[in-house]
């Protein structure tokens, strides 16, 4: 999951693109970009890092025009040391495509053979936006033939592209000189959004409506799976679908841990539906154990506050705010390699003894994916007095790896993936562990709108939605992310035996 965002509007948007990839911020932490476009030419800014730290206002005054794109990334291809990995990508035929792109081709390894072998297109990076990029530009170049491009041409060359790609994708692109062009995998897996500006017709595309919101454009609709929406340079708004059997069936972790709470996804609210989680959890705790058994209800920061809150209100005991999270420090679990994840999750939460001294406290968190953070944060209520210390995952077991734009690629890595409830509960050190039920969980949500066809949950239930990750797939996208290097130093090295024509060292 990354966030993205693209505008067309009457004004300059650099300042705008950047306000709306600060609301994007939790979904990308490694690396941030902006492109805009002034005529047809292009200016870009990218780099690693946050978006404050990488825009300065050098580098923002240098980004002119009223027409461009932004991304924050969590890499779930390639790696997060790597510069040219950050996005936006861009390629110079035809016409100059610049394009972000949020989610994860799972046959980016096959594609990139393809597009050398076939349309004689070089990949340079370890990037399967970088494979993206130029598959699009090669259905655009088919259709170009006739010039100038129609928006039909541009819904046939993402009618080609829907075939060709697999896996999830929202893509929002420009073509210099026609417009903005932005769409989303045949089953939206991954969130894309638009909203206008009151009267001055400026168009926004993004992940969340919390960044239409938050930069005062009117939510108008989602982009719906399989769709195409293209907004030419006159400001003319063309949609088609363009996929064979599109499906609503969006991916279940944005409702419980990636999306802000504040965001409405595929008519659902990311709040609403993390309340109801926790209200199931509740009703499953009960016919677990006795709730009178707990003295308090702690969440851990940050996502679990709405399940936890409303689990304490259903199980009728006291949610208090038992750890304080140092707001400076970002999201754990997108953090690259798991020793800097580790780490952080003691300079991220700090308990408050008093709530803890002497008491049986039930903590709550909206899911444990490596148990990380549910292993340090239980041991630290003991430390902080806890008499029993209770856990519960407003998420079921993670059991199975995610393909499409979580980066968990490896089952191994997942506390769940071959432990019992018995052996979970022992690693992470805790009196009693409690998990939501997938059913229950996907039966709450999907009572917030009954339009969805179904989810993709497969780190839940082991069942991939697009029904065509091969065993070969699955292989190699693990391959590619275990041949990354995990940490700063193993880029540099990696770096410099590249240049030193060591490849693969
Ligand atoms: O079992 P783990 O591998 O530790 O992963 C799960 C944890 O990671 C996330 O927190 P994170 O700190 O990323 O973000 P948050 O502040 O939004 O809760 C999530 O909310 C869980 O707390
Ligand atoms: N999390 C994402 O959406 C990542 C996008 C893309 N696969 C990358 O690694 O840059
Ligand atoms: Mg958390």
């Amino acid at each position: 999951m990354c966030g993205i965002v693209g505008v067309i509007s009457p004004q300059p948007v650099n300042q705008l693109i950047y306000d709306a990839l600060l609301l994007l911020q939790h979904r990308g932490q490694d690396a941030a970009g902006i492109v805009t476009m002034q005529g047809t030419k292009c200016f870009m800014h990218k780099a690693r890092g946050m978006v404050r730290d990488v825009f300065r206002t050098r580098n923002m005054r240098a980004l002119p025009g009223t027409v461009g794109l932004g991304q924050v990334r969590y890499p779930t291809a390639g790696n997060a040391y790597s510069e040219e990995e950050a996005q936006p990508f861009y390629v110079n035929a035809p016409f100059g495509i610049v394009l972000v792109h949020n989610g994860n081709l799972t046959n980016a390894h096959a594609l990139k053979a393809e597009l050398f072998d076939i349309d004689r297109r070089h990949i340079n990076t370890e990037s399967d936006t970088e494979v993206l990029i130029n598959i699009l530009a090669h259905e655009i170049e088919q259709v170009a033939r006739d010039l100038p491009l129609s928006p039909e041409g541009i819904f046939k060359a993402v009618a080609a592209v829907h075939k060709r790609i697999k896996g999830s994708y929202a893509v929002v692109a420009l073509i210099a000189g026609y417009g903005l062009l932005a769409f989303r995998d045949p089953y939206g897996i991954r969130p894309l959004c638009f909203g206008v500006a009151n009267t001055s017709g400026e168009v926004m595309v993004a992940s969340e409506s919390v960044a239409l919101e938050g930069t005062g454009h009117k939510f108008v609709r989602d982009v719906a799976p399989g769709e195409a929406i293209f907004i030419d340079m006159q400001g003319q708004f063309h949609a088609q679908q363009c996929a064979e059997s599109p499906m609503l069936a969006p991916c279940m972790f944005e409702f419980v841990y990636l999306a802000r709470p504040d965001s409405v996804i595929d008519g659902i609210s990311v709040y609403q539906a993390r309340l109801n989680m926790g209200e199931t959890l509740a009703q499953r705790l009960i016919s677990t154990m006795p709730p009178s058994d707990i003295d308090v209800v702690i969440p851990i920061p940050e996502s679990s506050r709405p399940s936890a809150m409303q689990l304490a209100h259903k199980i009728g005991k006291p949610y208090r705010e038992g750890f304080v999270k140092n707001r400076y420090v970002g999201r754990t679990f997108i953090m690259p390699g798991q020793s800097v994840r580790k780490k952080s999750v003691r300079q991220k939460l700090n308990a408050i003894g008093v709530e803890f001294k002497g008491r049986n406290v039930l903590l709550v968190d909206d899911s444990i994916v490596r148990g990380t953070t549910s292993k340090e944060i239980v041991q630290m209520a003991r430390e902080a007095g806890a008499r029993k210390v209770y856990m519960a995952s407003a998420a079921p077991p993670v059991k199975y790896p995610n393909v499409y734009g979580i980066d968990m690629p490896t089952q191994e890595e997942l506390i769940a993936h071959d432990r019992s409830l018995e052996e979970i509960r022992a690693y992470i050190g805790a009196d009693a562990l409690i998990y939501q039920d997938v059913d229950a969980m996907k039966r709450v949500v999907k009572a917030l709108n009954p339009a969805l066809q179904g989810f993709e949950a497969s780190c839940f239930d082991g069942s991939y939605i697009t029904g065509d990750v091969s065993l070969a797939d699955f292989a190699a996208i693990k391959a590619q992310r275990a041949s990354q290097p995990q940490d700063e130093e193993g880029a540099d090295r990696t770096r410099l035996a590249l240049q030193s024509g060591q490849e693969g060292a």
